[in-house]
């Protein structure tokens, strides 16, 4: 009778390995030869199966290997089985800006609070709604007003470091996070946290560490079944939970927000103002005539902005000071720029002065290009029809290419901001490179940038975090000297990539000198 049981359970086991056997075997064989996609140019593993892109994703090393495979295969290749990647300004313009192709479903492992926000939301015709909502926060005339909360939360930065006077490195990830969460906190809800006040007296401040904790989640979540979820986090240490709980810590602090201005509307405490922070803006917005914004949606929406604010600003602070402690003749000529137009350390200029310095400016330009914090494939969706009449049957040509619909088309910062033919040395940190070059050339190097995206999903916050880029640059070079303890080298700066980059050490220790 045993005997029986294991027999038949070993053929069945044996069933079940063939069966998957053969169609893994049948679907390769498609994938390779028979798929719309098989003349497309690639390696033919990453044609039969996801997995060895999976495999560099795990690596944190996706952006390089794609990189690579542009090198060998030329500006389109095949990374999956209905995954394209593309190097080509020309079909950039016309996924992002001409189609706007709807976004694959990777984003949607970016959901805040189980729910949608703009970035998240896939499908075009629903993210215009979104990002009407909260579009006009960021126009740059409406930025410059937030000015005194930018330059009070670097002042408290200068004040920081000012205290510690180059006897100590400073970890910049995590500074400059909570000078971002400061930043974005007082503008989105005309609340002042203090996150870097906090950081300075050694006091957690629990959304930063939310902030930080929520990609780690985001990643654990995706790997543990949903059954085991709530198993996982009950494991008895602290620290995990509080990890496990970073989305709902986050969720609590903008739902406090949102009760406390409605709150303050209801009973005309706020009055009309030219100011406006933008949770006082979609609590107003209305999806349609008789259609308030959802708390639910506010909430998600308000949790995306601080989660695409604070890292990405942070990332490329870190990196572009590092690239001032081992450039001290970069850092000299920005320092003799700002000392122009900035008598006193604590007086930053205004924006508008500051925008018109070339040599920050082409700082800027070239730390965005080099570190672009968020240099990944910006996954679309080709779609069934790009005939603008609606015709069903019009096949989407990509570089002499029929895709069919479902496949998925994209192109990574990465590689467009390290194309040889429009960057020269494109590894060389070279702010120079956009100050002494023809128009035309100037011109195309523009057009190859991306490091906000492109098109209609373009960062919704790119004009904040241009301001905040120059006021933080303007008011640390303007006081100190830049260098790195040993530490912090090539090797714990090396870049890793998931979706946003970071250093292999996961910190950026550095050390300000106060100037003489
Ligand atoms: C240097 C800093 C930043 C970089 C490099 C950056 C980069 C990006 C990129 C590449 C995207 C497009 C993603 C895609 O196409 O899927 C994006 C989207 C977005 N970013 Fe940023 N970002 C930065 C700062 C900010 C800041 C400061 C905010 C707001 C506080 C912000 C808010 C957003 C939002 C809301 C979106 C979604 C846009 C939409 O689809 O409507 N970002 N960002």
């Amino acid at each position: 009778m045993v005997f029986t049981a294991l027999f038949c359970s070993h053929n069945l086991f044996l069933g079940i390995v063939s069966a998957a056997s053969t169609y893994f075997l049948i679907r390769s064989i498609y994938n390779l030869f028979l798929s719309p996609l098989s003349a497309i140019p690639g390696p033919w593993y990453a044609a039969v199966s996801d997995v060895w892109l999976n495999f560099h994703v795990i690596r944190l090393r996706q952006c390089k290997t794609i990189q690579e495979l542009f090198e060998a295969y030329g500006p389109v290749v095949r990374v999956g089985p209905t995954k394209i990647v593309f190097r080509d300004i020309s079909t950039m313009r016309t996924v992002y800006s001409v189609h706007k192709f709807d976004k694959s479903t990777y984003y949607k492992s970016l959901l805040t609070n189980d729910n949608d926000h703009a970035m998240t939301t896939l499908d075009h015709a629903h993210h215009i709604i979104r990002r009407r909502g909260y579009a006009p926060h960021y126009t740059p005339a409406n930025v410059a007003q937030f000015q005194p909360e930018m330059h009070e939360s670097m002042c408290e930065v200068l004040n920081v470091l000012d205290n510690i006077a180059g006897k100590a490195s400073t970890e910049c990830l995590t500074l400059f996070r909570h000078l971002m969460v400061d930043v974005v906190v007082s503008s989105s809800y005309g609340y002042r946290l203090g996150a870097v006040t906090k950081w300075a007296m050694d006091v957690e401040d629990p959304l930063s560490t939310a902030i930080n904790d929520f990609p780690k989640r985001g990643i654990l979540r995706s790997i543990v079944p949903s059954w085991a979820w709530k198993l996982v986090c009950r494991l008895p240490d602290a620290r995990w939970r509080q990890m496990c709980d970073s989305d709902k810590i986050m969720a609590e602090f903008v739902s406090a927000r949102v009760y406390e201005m409605r709150a303050q509307m209801n009973a005309g405490k706020i009055g009309e103002s030219e100011k406006i922070p933008m949770l006082q803006r979609l609590l107003q917005y209305r999806y349609s005539s008789n259609e308030l914004m959802p708390d639910h949606d506010i909430i998600s929406e308000c949790m995306g902005h601080l989660i695409a604010g604070s890292d990405t600003s942070s990332i490329s602070l870190s990196y572009f000071f590092w690239e001032l402690s081992r450039r001290p003749d970069i850092l000299k000529k920005l320092q003799a720029e700002v000392d122009e137009v900035m008598t006193d350390s604590r007086a930053i200029p205004d924006i508008s002065v500051l925008q018109e310095l070339p040599y920050l400016n082409a700082f800027i330009k070239e730390g965005l290009r080099v570190y672009t914090a968020a240099p990944s494939l910006l996954e679309r969706v080709v779609p069934s029809s790009t005939a603008k009449n609606g015709a069903r049957d019009e096949i989407f040509d990509l570089m002499g290419y029929a895709l069919p619909p479902g496949t998925v088309v994209s192109t990574q910062a990465w590689s467009m901001h390290r194309d040889s033919t429009v960057f020269s040395s494109p590894d060389t940190f070279l702010p120079e490179r956009w100050l002494e070059c023809s128009e035309d050339e100037l011109a195309n190097m523009n057009q190859h940038m991306m490091p906000f995206g492109t098109g209609t999903r373009v960062c919704g916050g790119q004009n904040l975090a241009q301001v905040m880029l120059r006021v933080a640059i303007a008011g640390v070079v303007k006081s100190f000297n830049i260098g790195a303890p040993a530490e912090t080298n090539e090797r714990s700066m090396e870049i890793k990539d998931s979706f946003v980059i970071f250093p292999a050490a996961m910190e950026c220790k550095l050390i300000f000198l106060p100037r003489q």
